[in-house]
């Protein structure tokens, strides 16, 4: 199937600071890119920019078959991509499902359309339903990042952008972010999912693209890394 996403040759930063180079992927629906690589290597400064947060300097960034070049970030939405920041940015106040109907605000179709949505996202993570009249501060960690994710798939994406899921959770909790994620795979979703945790990344991703300094340092099908310290020498450089 074609790429839902298409970097090419991407360059890109904040201001006139370039901390991307170079960085070429793609993501397929029904399956995930994971974008890996130690603190500072660039990855959320990626998302930012197929997002529409960060000025793409050269390069593309393709969405269906179009350049988003001057598309944008609520437009993007629209179009269908869904970015689910870092540390799990949901409104502690507001009720769970409150959260829910605010992540579908770029829905058209009106009221009953908006409410019909809940339906799929509750049965994706019945946590939610149970939950759907609490604060969602009150939510334990793992909890809150469901929500994330399931207030961004309100929107109906067909891109997910999910940046490091995982973080601040327990590893049990980690690994059950992480069968969601493989149950929205295989839903059909395109996800490029970026992560610290690598083998948390490794159990659901089908292809590898590893950052280092704002450059791709090694790209892969996840099917052909059998052994994650050839993921490490990638990190930190073979010394052989
Ligand atoms: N708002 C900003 N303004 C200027 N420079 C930034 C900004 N945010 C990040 N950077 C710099 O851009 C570079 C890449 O950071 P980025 O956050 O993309 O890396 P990362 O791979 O996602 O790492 P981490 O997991 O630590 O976030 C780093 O050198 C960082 O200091």
């Amino acid at each position: 199937m074609n790429a839902v996403l298409e970097v090419r040759n991407l360059q890109s930063g904040y201001g006139d600071l370039r901390v991307v180079w170079d960085v070429s992927f793609d993501v397929h629906p029904g399956r995930v890119t994971a974008l890996l690589g130690r603190n500072g290597a660039g990855k959320t400064s990626t998302l930012r920019a197929v997002a529409g947060l960060n000025r793409v300097m050269q390069g593309s960034v393709r969405f269906g078959g179009e350049d988003l070049a001057g598309v944008p970030p609520h437009q993007r939405v629209r179009r269908g991509i869904a970015y689910v920041q870092e540390g799990k940015r949901v409104f502690q106040r507001q009720t769970v499902e409150q959260n829910l109907l605010l992540g579908g605000y770029v829905r058209k179709g009106g009221r009953s359309a908006l409410r019909a949505a809940l339906d799929p996202v509750y049965a994706m993570f019945p946590i939610l339903a149970d939950k759907r009249a609490m604060p969602a501060g009150s939510l334990s960690g793992g909890q809150q990042q469901m929500l994330a994710i399931g207030s961004a798939l309100m929107a109906e994406p067909s891109l997910l952008l999910l940046d490091e899921p995982s973080g601040g959770l327990a590893p049990v909790v980690v690994a059950e972010v992480m069968e969601r994620v493989q149950l929205l795979k295989e839903s059909g979703l395109a996800v490029l999912l970026v992560e610290q945790a690598v083998e948390a990344a490794m159990s659901v991703a089908d292809h590898v693209t590893v950052l280092d300094i704002g450059k791709v340092v090694m790209d892969s099908p996840a099917d052909e890394i059998d052994d994650l310290a050839v993921l490490r020498d990638a990190y930190f450089g073979r010394v052989d």
